[in-house]
C-alpha cells in the first residue's frame, strides 16, 4: 500500500530542499564505496597492524580481499544500565562472525552519558555535546578502513543518535544497530514518580525514596519508561536499521543472544563482498527520515528528537525541519501509552504486539513509507512480525497479531487515543519551541499566567522550597541553550511543577533548555530558539508578564507590544559558572559552535 499522499508531499518537499546536499553527500558514498574493500588499499605495515592481535585464521582472511571484516562500534560501559549487558555482545559477535565466514573486530568503543545519572547536575551540561562526541569516536574507529560492514551497539539518548550521524558520515559501509533490550519491569513509573513528589513535599525520607527509585531502576536493560532510550529502539527499527522484532527482548534471553548473532551475520551478508550491498547511506532516504518522524509521532516519542533527528538527517545530506515534524504530527495518530503518555511500560507495549503492531497499523493505514531499504532488505512489510526462537534455538517470525494484546497501551490506528501525534511546534513572539502533548491532560493543553523568570532550575527549587510558587504562574527559564550551557535537560522540574499542578495551579514552563523524554504532565514549552544568548526575545520576559502558551492554536506569546518587546534590553546573566568543572572546560568549543536547537544543536 502506498502512503498517504500527505505523507508523500511532505516526504517530496524535503527530497526537493535537500537535492543539493543529499546529491553531494552520495557522490562521496560512492567515491567511498569505489574502492571495496578499503583495506586491500592499505600498506602491508598498516594492514599488518591492524591485525596484529588476531589469530591465524584471522590474519589469513583479513590478508586478502574476500572475507568480509565486521567493524564492531561499542559503547559499553557498567554505568548505563542500558549499556552494560553490551560487555558479552563482541564474543558473540565475533562468534557469529566466524560461523558465517566472516571476521569482526572491535573497531572502537565510544562514550555513553546516564542522563539519570547526571539529571540535575553538572554533568549534564555536556549531554548533548556528547552526541557529537561519540559521533567523533565512532569516525575515529571506523577511520581504519579494515571494514566492510560494521555493527553499532548503543541504546541511550545521546547514544544511537551519535552513533547514527557516525555511520551515515562512513555511508558506504552497511551498518546494523545492535540494541541490548529493556530492564524487566520493577516498580512501576507512576509509583515512582508519586514517591518522589511525597519526599519533595518532606512527607517521606531519603530512604523510602532511594527504595523506590531502586525498586524501579533495579537490574540490566534499558529503564522501562517512553523516554530518548527507548524511541531510539522505536526509531532504529521503524527506520530498518535493527532487524524486524529486535528492539525489546530483554537482556540475559536466549532470545536476544540470537538476534545479536543473527544481526552479525546480517551485517556481513549485505557487504560490497556479497550480492546484496546495502550502503547505509544510500539505504537511509528521505523515506526513512520520514518513517522515523512518524514513528516518534505515533508512539509520543522523546522531544529530544527533534533535535537529534534532524542531526541525524543532516548528517546523509537531508534537511528535516520542524515544520516537517509538525505537519507529520498534524497527520498521525497517537497509538501507543507508555509512561509518561500513559501508566505502562515498555515491557508492556512489547507484550501488547509492540514494533510489528505498530508498523502494521501504520502501514495498513497508508502512514508509512512501505518501500524502504532495509538491512534486511526491500521493504517495511517484513517488519510487521513478532520474533521468537524456533527448536533449533534461532531467531524466528510469526506475523504480528491482529489484535492488541491492551489496547489501553497499544491501540489499533481505528481506536487511536488521539487523532494527532504527541508532538507539536509552538511559533510566536517569543521564538520556536516544542511541546509534548500526549502525556499532557487536554484541559492543559492551553495555560496563561503571568512569567516568573529564573535563571537555572536550582533557583526555581529555591523558590519552591521558600513557598513561593503557590500560585499559577509560567516559569521561564532561559539561558538553558546549547551555546549557554549545553542545553540540559531540566527534567528534575518535573516533580515540583507536578505538586503545583496537582494542588490545583495553572502552571507551564517555557525554556530554552531541554526536557527528558520521561518528562511529561507539566505543559512545557521547551527548545525555544533563538536561545536567550542567541538574542532570543526569551531573554527579555519580565516577572509578570503574561505569557500564554496554547498547544491547541500553536501558539507561545508573551502579551506586550511588538513596539515594548523591541524596546526592552535583553537579560544578563553570568555564564562563568558554567564553564569550568565537570569537564565542561573541555568543551567551550562546543558552546561556541553550537548550532540552533530547531538546525539539530550540531558542531559539525
Ligand atoms: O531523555 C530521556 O529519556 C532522559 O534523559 C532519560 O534518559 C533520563 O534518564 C531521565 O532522567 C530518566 O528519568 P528520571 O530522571 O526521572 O529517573
Ligand atoms: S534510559 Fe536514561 S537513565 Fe536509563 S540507562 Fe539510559 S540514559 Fe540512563
Amino acid at each position: 500500500m502506498s502512503a498517504d499522499k500527505r505523507i508523500l508531499e511532505i516526504t517530496d518537499r524535503i527530497r526537493e530542499r535537500s537535492k543539493p546536499t543529499r546529491e553531494a553527500y552520495l557522490e562521496r558514498v560512492r567515491q567511498a564505496a569505489s574502492n571495496k574493500p578499503k583495506r586491500s588499499l592499505l600498506g602491508c605495515g598498516n594492514l599488518a597492524h591492524g591485525f596484529a592481535a588476531c589469530g591465524p585464521a584471522e590474519k589469513a582472511d583479513l590478508a586478502g580481499d574476500v572475507v568480509p571484516n565486521l567493524g564492531i562500534i561499542t559503547s559499553y560501559n557498567d554505568m548505563l544500565s542500558a549499556h552494560q549487558p553490551y560487555e558479552t555482545f563482541p564474543q558473540l559477535i565475533k562468534q557469529a562472525a566466524r560461523e558465517a565466514g566472516g571476521v569482526a573486530q572491535v573497531a572502537s568503543g565510544v562514550p555513553a552519558m546516564c542522563d539519570g545519572v547526571t539529571q540535575g547536575f553538572a554533568g549534564m551540561e555536556l549531554s548533548l555535546f556528547s552526541r557529537d562526541v561519540i559521533a567523533m569516536a565512532t569516525a575515529v574507529g571506523l577511520s581504519h578502513d579494515m571494514f566492510d560492514a560494521a555493527v553499532y551497539l548503543g541504546v541511550c539518548d545521546k547514544i544511537v543518535p551519535g552513533l547514527m550521524i557516525g555511520a551515515l558520515t562512513f555511508g558506504h559501509l552497511p551498518a546494523v544497530f545492535i540494541p541490548a533490550g529493556p530492564m524487566t519491569t520493577g516498580l512501576p513509573n507512576d509509583e515512582k514518580a508519586r514517591i518522589r513528589q511525597l519526599y519533595a513535599e518532606g512527607k517521606v525520607g531519603r530512604a523510602e525514596l532511594l527504595e523506590a527509585e531502586s525498586k524501579s531502576y533495579h537490574g540490566p536493560g534499558t529503564c522501562t519508561f517512553y523516554g530518548t532510550a527507548n524511541s531510539n529502539q522505536m526509531l532504529m527499527e521503524i527506520m530498518g536499521l535493527h532487524l524486524p522484532g529486535a528492539s525489546f527482548i530483554n537482556p540475559g534471553t536466549p532470545l536476544r543472544d540470537a538476534l545479536t548473532k543473527e544481526a552479525a551475520k546480517r551485517a556481513l551478508a549485505i557487504t560490497a563482498l556479497g550480492n546484496e550491498y546495502t550502503p547505509v547511506g544510500e539505504m537511509i532516504d528521505e523515506r526513512s527520515i520520514v518513517n522515523g518522524v512518524v514513528g516518534l509521532n505515533a508512539t509520543g516519542g522523546s522531544t529530544n528528537h527533534t533535535i537529534h533527528l534532524i542531526a541525524m538527517a543532516a548528517a546523509a545530506g537531508i534537511a528535516l525541519t520542524w515544520r516537517d515534524i509538525a505537519e507529520i504530527s498534524d497527520l498521525v495518530p497517537l497509538l501507543a501509552r507508555v509512561y509518561p503518555n500513559g501508566l505502562a511500560d515498555v515491557n508492556h507495549f512489547h507484550a501488547a504486539g509492540g514494533m510489528g503492531f505498530l508498523i502494521r497499523e501504520l502501514l495498513d493505514a497508508g502512514l508509512l513509507h512501505e518501500d524502504v531499504r532495509t538491512v534486511w532488505g526491500e521493504g517495511l512489510r517484513p517488519y510487521a512480525i513478532e520474533p521468537m526462537l524456533d527448536d533449533a534455538g534461532n531467531v524466528a517470525r510469526q506475523p504480528a497479531p491482529e489484535k492488541s494484546g491492551d489496547e489501553k497501551v497499544l491501540a489499533p490506528a481505528t481506536q487511536a487515543f488521539q487523532p494527532t501525534g504527541g508532538i507539536r511546534v509552538l511559533t510566536g513572539n517569543i521564538g520556536n519551541a516544542i511541546i509534548k502533548i500526549s502525556a499532557v491532560k487536554p484541559e492543559r493543553h492551553v495555560v496563561e499566567a503571568p512569567a516568573l523568570v529564573f535563571d537555572s532550575q536550582a533557583a526555581l527549587h529555591e523558590a519552591f522550597k521558600a513557598g513561593k510558587l503557590d500560585r499559577d504562574f509560567i516559569a521561564i527559564i532561559r539561558f538553558q541553550g546549547p551555546k549557554a550551557n549545553g542545553m540540559p535537560e531540566l527534567h528534575k522540574l518535573t516533580t515540583v511543577l507536578g505538586i503545583l499542578q496537582d494542588r490545583g495551579h495553572r502552571v507551564a514552563l517555557v525554556t530554552d533548555g531541554r526536557m527528558s523524554g520521561a518528562s511529561g504532565k507539566v505543559p512545557s514549552a521547551i527548545h525555544v530558539t533563538p536561545e536567550a544568548l542567541d538574542g532570543g526575545p526569551i531573554g527579555k520576559i519580565r516577572d509578570g508578564d503574561i505569557v500564554r502558551l496554547d498547544a491547541r492554536a500553536g501558539t507561545l506569546e508573551v502579551l506586550i507590544s511588538a513596539a515594548e518587546l523591541a524596546g526592552r534590553e535583553m537579560d544578563k546573566v553570568d555564564l562563568s559558572g558554567n564553564q569550568f568543572g565537570t569537564g565542561r572546560e573541555l568543551f567551550a568549543a562546543f558552546r561556541q559552535f553550537a548550532g540552533r536547537a530547531d538546525q539539530g544543536a550540531s558542531v559539525f
